[in-house]
């Protein structure tokens, strides 16, 4: 798809471990401003695609440039600056507060010696509000639900006010109030979103554009009308479904035959 003011541009991407080819060939460019999400089966590369994103991991074959320059040139400190992450499973924070947690997505944006301020604190309570855990800030982060840790990261990612967000199943841990609340809460951010995505009928009420992979490939890359077709999702997950116009908004329904696939 073109696009008018890139963010990512991948060419030819390939990510190899050993003599297993995980991403394969992918090319995209990724504008300013979308809300894009990541679909396809167990294993298709999701997660593999999105840690090249934020050079978890190096690709090791073909360019990917962010903002233009190669994402190899970024420091470690300009890159937090504009993009943030939140992962699938929440990491370990023993002994910290959820406020703590919270305010470490300040930490980019602050030199060595400089202290927080109460704008600073503002800052950490409203993402803790808008994230419904403005009742937890002084609990032990460790002691959360999985869903609250979930959302704790997403209000850390918040905080740390950046260009992109990018999400590895950020719906997993959430009841479907929070999941809904989530995903519209990152929609209002009005940055640009990359989330890989289980759930298709999320995945089609709150992305624009969807990109769909099976075996490391790009299988189909467009507008959500485009990609989330009965045929696409017969080939790469071998499941028949129905898809038609949903009741409540402009993307598709998706009723899926629960018969065991052949
Ligand atoms: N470091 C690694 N070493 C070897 N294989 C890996 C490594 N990282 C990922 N893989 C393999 O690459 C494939 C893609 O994994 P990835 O986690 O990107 O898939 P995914 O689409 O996010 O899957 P899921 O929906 O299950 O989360 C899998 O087969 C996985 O086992």
């Amino acid at each position: 798809m073109a696009v008018e003011h890139p963010v990512y541009t991948a060419q030819h991407l390939s990510w190899q471990v050993q003599d297993k080819l995980i991403l394969n060939d992918l090319s995209f460019a990724i504008g300013q401003g979308e809300f894009v999400g990541l679909i396809g089966p167990n294993g298709a590369g999701k997660s593999s695609l999105l840690r090249c994103l934020y050079r978890k991991i190096t690709p090791t074959r073909g360019t990917l440039a962010f903002q233009q320059k190669s994402l190899a040139e970024y420091s470690r400190q300009q890159l937090a600056q504009k993009v943030a992450v939140v992962l699938q499973e929440p990491p370990n924070q023993f002994e910290l507060t959820v406020f703590d947690v919270i305010a470490m997505g300040l930490t980019p944006h602050k030199g060595l010696l400089d202290f927080d301020t109460s704008d600073d604190r503002d800052r950490v309570v409203k993402a803790c509000k808008q994230v419904d855990l403005n009742d937890k800030l002084e609990q032990n982060f460790n002691s959360l639900s999985g869903g609250e840790k979930q959302r704790a990261m997403i209000a850390r990612a918040i905080v740390q006010q950046p260009q992109v967000l990018l999400m590895d199943e950020p719906t997993n841990h959430l009841d479907i109030r929070h999941q809904l609340e989530v995903l519209h809460l990152a929609r209002s951010l009005k940055i640009t979103v990359i989330v890989s995505i289980h759930d298709l009928n999320l995945a089609a009420a709150f992305c624009d554009r969807l990109i769909l992979l099976d075996h490391g490939r790009i299988v189909a890359d467009g507008d959500k009308q485009q990609v989330l077709c009965e045929k696409h999702i017969a080939d790469v997950f071998g499941v028949s479904s129905a898809v038609d116009s949903h009741p409540f908004h402009d993307g598709q329904r998706i009723t899926f035959n629960l018969a065991k696939p052949s």
